[in-house]
Order: C-alpha cells, then sequence, then structure tokens
C-alpha cells in the first residue's frame, strides 16, 4: 500500500533535511521491516520452528523475520513480534536483575515484555499503561510470555506522583507520538498526522516527563524514545527538560551502523543532544525512531516497604499445598497474595499501590472453588515442564481440538493418574488440562480458544 505523506510533512521534512528528505520520503514507501524475539524466560527458549540464522547484531534474543500469531511459538509466548528498532530500546535502558523499573507507557507491552526477560524473574517492573482496552492486551501479552515479576496497572503518570517519589532506578517512557516512523508500518495512520498533532503529542510528552523526574530515584536512569522524526517531540522535549531539571543528564549510548546522532540543530543547538540516537528508514533497517537516556545526578535514596496484609487464611494454604503435592515437583510459599478468591504470587506486596487500579500483581496462580483450588492458565505458562508431575505431548490433531475448546479421549489408560496435567506441543507447555477417567478435560480459558 502506498503511504499518502501530507504536502504539510513533505514540506516541513524538505525545509529540515534539505535534498535528504526524498531519500526518507521513498524509504516510507518500502515494505518495513518485521522482526521477532526469542523469550529466555521459558525452558529450551531456542526450541522454535522459525529460522533463527538472520540474527540482529544489537539484540542477542532478535532475529529478523516475520511470526505467526497462530503458531504454537506464539501461543506459548516463546516469540515476540517487535520491529527491529523498537528492540534497542530495551538494550540502551539496561534492564538489570534486581532493578525497580517503571515502564510509563507500556500497552501492547514489546518492550516490557522484552525489559522482563532480561530481569529473569527477578526484581520489579511495574507495567503501566494509562488506556484501560489497551491495558488489558497489555496484561495478556505479560501472562502468555510468562512473567512473573510485573505489577500491571492502568493509571495515569500523575497517580503515581502521590506516593512513588524517587522510588525507581530506571524509567522508560516510550512516549505516545505523532508516529510518523510507523507511517509505512500502518498507512492509515497518516490521517491523525498533522502539524497541530505534533504540537499536541509534544505538549503531553512534556507532562508525561514531568511527572516522571519525580518517580526517578537519584542515580536512577530515564529513557525516553517515540516513533517518531519531529524535532518537536524530540530534541526539542530533551532540551526542555534538561533545562528544567539541571540535575539530568544525557549519556551516550553506543551507536551501531546506520543508527545516527541526535541533532542540535533540530533542539535549539544545545550540543548533548548528539548523545541521543536516531534512526531514520533510509540508513537503518527498521522504522524510525528516536531514543535517549538520560541519569539523575545524586545518591540512591534508602526505600522502605510497607507490606500490605496478604488476606490469607490457614485453609488456603491447606488447599494449595493438596494441590502441589499431587501435581507438582514443589511450591514457592514467598509472596502469596490473596485477592477475593484468587492467589497470586504478588511482585510487590507494598502497600504504595494501594489506591493504582492493579490488573495483575506477579503471577496469578489460581482460583479458590469450594474446597478446591484450581490453577490458572498464567501459572502454567511461567511453569517448567521439570516443575510438574507429568506433562503430556498432544499430537496435531488433539492439539488442533483442545484450542478449540475440545477434549482429548485416550484410547488406553495412561501411566498417570493426577488431575492436573501439563498440556504440550511441539514441546512447549501452553496449558493446563484436567484428567479423569481416560479424558483430557479442556480447561483452556474461552478467550483464547481459536
Ligand atoms: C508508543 S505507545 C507504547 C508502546 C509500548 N511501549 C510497546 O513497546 O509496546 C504509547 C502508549 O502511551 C499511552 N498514552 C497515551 N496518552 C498517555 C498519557 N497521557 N500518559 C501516559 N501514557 C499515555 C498510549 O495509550 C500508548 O499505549
Amino acid at each position: 500500500m502506498k503511504v499518502d505523506l501530507s504536502n504539510d510533512f513533505k514540506e516541513k521534512y524538505r525545509n529540515l533535511m534539505g535534498e535528504r528528505a526524498e531519500k526518507l520520503f521513498s524509504a516510507i514507501q518500502e515494505d518495513s521491516q518485521d522482526a521477532f524475539r526469542l523469550n529466555p524466560l521459558k525452558a529450551n527458549y531456542k526450541n522454535v520452528a522459525y529460522p533463527l540464522d538472520e540474527p540482529i547484531e544489537y539484540s542477542p534474543i532478535g532475529y529478523y523475520g516475520n511470526i505467526d500469531g497462530n503458531s504454537i511459538d506464539h501461543i506459548s509466548g516463546y516469540v515476540y513480534s517487535q520491529e527491529p528498532s523498537a528492540m534497542y530500546v530495551t538494550e540502551i535502558l539496561d534492564p538489570a536483575k534486581d532493578d525497580k523499573i517503571l515502564d510509563l507507557c507500556a500497552a501492547p507491552g514489546s518492550k516490557t515484555t522484552y525489559i522482563a526477560s532480561k530481569m529473569a524473574s527477578q526484581g520489579l517492573l511495574v507495567s503501566n499503561e494509562i488506556n484501560s482496552k489497551r491495558a488489558k492486551v497489555l496484561s495478556s501479552n505479560i501472562e502468555r510470555m510468562g512473567i512473573t515479576n510485573t505489577v500491571v496497572t492502568n493509571n495515569s503518570p500523575k497517580d503515581f506522583e502521590k506516593k512513588f517519589d524517587n522510588f525507581f532506578d530506571k524509567i522508560l517512557v516510550d512516549a505516545p507520538c505523532s508516529g510518523e516512523g510507523m507511517f509505512r508500518k500502518d498507512p492509515e495512520s497518516t490521517q491523525y498526522w498533522s502539524l497541530d498533532y505534533v504540537e499536541q503529542c509534544a505538549n503531553r510528552q512534556q507532562h508525561i516527563l514531568d511527572s516522571t523526574y519525580k518517580l526517578l530515584d537519584n542515580g536512577g536512569t530515564l529513557v525516553y524514545s517515540t516513533c517518531t522524526f519531529s524535532p518537536e517531540e524530540n530534541e526539542q522535549n530533551i532540551d526542555w527538560f534538561l533545562k528544567k531539571y539541571p540535575d539530568m543528564h544525557l549519556v551516550e549510548v553506543k551507536k551501531y551502523a546506520g543508527m545516527e546522532d541526535g541533532r542540535p540543530e533540530w533542539g535549539n543547538n544545545n550540543p548533548e543532544l548528539k548523545k541521543a540516537l536516531r534512526m531514520f528508514p533510509d540508513q537503518f533497517n527498521g522504522e524510525g525512531h528516536f531514543m535517549c537516556k538520560m541519569v539523575k545526578d545524586g545518591e540512591k535514596s534508602e526505600i522502605k516497604e510497607r507490606q500490605i496484609n496478604t488476606g490469607l487464611k490457614k485453609d488456603d494454604l491447606k488447599f494449595v499445598s493438596k494441590f502441589a503435592k499431587a501435581n507438582l515437583n514443589g511450591l514457592s510459599e514467598s509472596n502469596w497474595l490473596k485477592i477475593s478468591d484468587f492467589l497470586y504470587q504478588a511482585a510487590s506486596l507494598d502497600s504504595r499501590f494501594k489506591g493504582l487500579h492493579i490488573l495483575r500483581n506477579g503471577l496469578k496462580l489460581g482460583e479458590f472453588k469450594k474446597n478446591r483450588f484450581e490453577p490458572d492458565i498464567a501459572w502454567m505458562l511461567a511453569l517448567k515442564p521439570s516443575e510438574l508431575k507429568t506433562v503430556f505431548e498432544l499430537d496435531q490433531e488433539q492439539y488442533e481440538k483442545y484450542l478449540h475448546g475440545e477434549s482429548v479421549i485416550l484410547s488406553q489408560r495412561p501411566d498417570f493418574d493426577n488431575k492436573w496435567i501439563g498440556l504440550s506441543f511441539e514441546g512447549k507447555l501452553f496449558s493446563w488440562g484436567r484428567y479423569s477417567n481416560q479424558q483430557i478435560k479442556n480447561v483452556y480459558p474461552k478467550g483464547l480458544r481459536r
């Protein structure tokens, strides 16, 4: 599909870039570049059906190529589709295992799931999304990828200001923007673009950055990124931010072939802006992006946690222990949290989260029903085969029927008799199955069936 670039857009970039603008316009008419990531949180995570012969130089888990959303690799959370430029945002954030990280504009979750995979189920990741529909998609992507250390919230950045000042070691602001860098991936998005829209986005980004400053701890790192070319949303906003908060500084990031410096001349001639990074699709094999990394002066604060009541009763422990004894090879009882009838292994028990709209706190283990406990799909997606008493490998026909909502009838008595088993296809766990009487009853969530 041809991308319909408006005259205002072309004139603006001809003025800004001279002859180079024509190269940019032609690149925008070319096909976008697909890529995907592997998920190191899964067992044998390189065991995927997609070719891994075109690795992305700057991402140890990124590969060029297209994935199918109906494949078992996708359904079981072994792969995540993400265009190559966007992958570098997480690499420059450089998440560490014991960090407290906030991803403030996180849906649908491509950067958050990458961050989590680098944290190896440790530390704390807060993935926030202001839009409620998008926050649900974010939450389900986090579930699919088997992520356990994340609190998913649906709030505005301002909502965090009351309780989280100087709390986070690292913050990612992947800001809502005018999306010029995604025009060729989503040609219809050009219809929302105007010179005014760029101004509105720049203004909204300044509000988000104001909140972010308060939430970032001394010595902390802030990565700001957009998928747009406009100077107003990029260099000019960063120049504004650095002047408003003189204890924030840009730091150098490594630039691979095709990545360019930020443009001081687009940001009030602030020479520091060279340290930012730009990707233009006429030079770089990916979509258009801007990103930069900043640090805050000062010594790290001492953060004291105030723990909430976990809501657990003695009987609750009894039911889960009984379930685990029958079906698992062990059980960690740390950070258990009961919310109405649901049991979570919480990513955080800190009372600061009270008052936020939380969609998911860590791993959803399951639900207490009358005198029993039923495990949740989220738990299965986070388990390794070695943690289960029984893993049953389905054949192609059984797998397709199970995904569709049908039960599996076994032709003979199997060599297990426990009730809750892990179901796998091509060696990848994707669902619980409930065994009884030579049948594996279908417990695949209705919303996921296909
Ligand atoms: C570029 S997208 C984020 C993409 C995401 N980081 C990813 O990698 O999948 C920006 C997000 O910011 C959200 N947003 C919109 N207005 C916002 C605001 N005022 N404050 C915070 N986030 C906002 C949008 O709903 C959108 O999901």
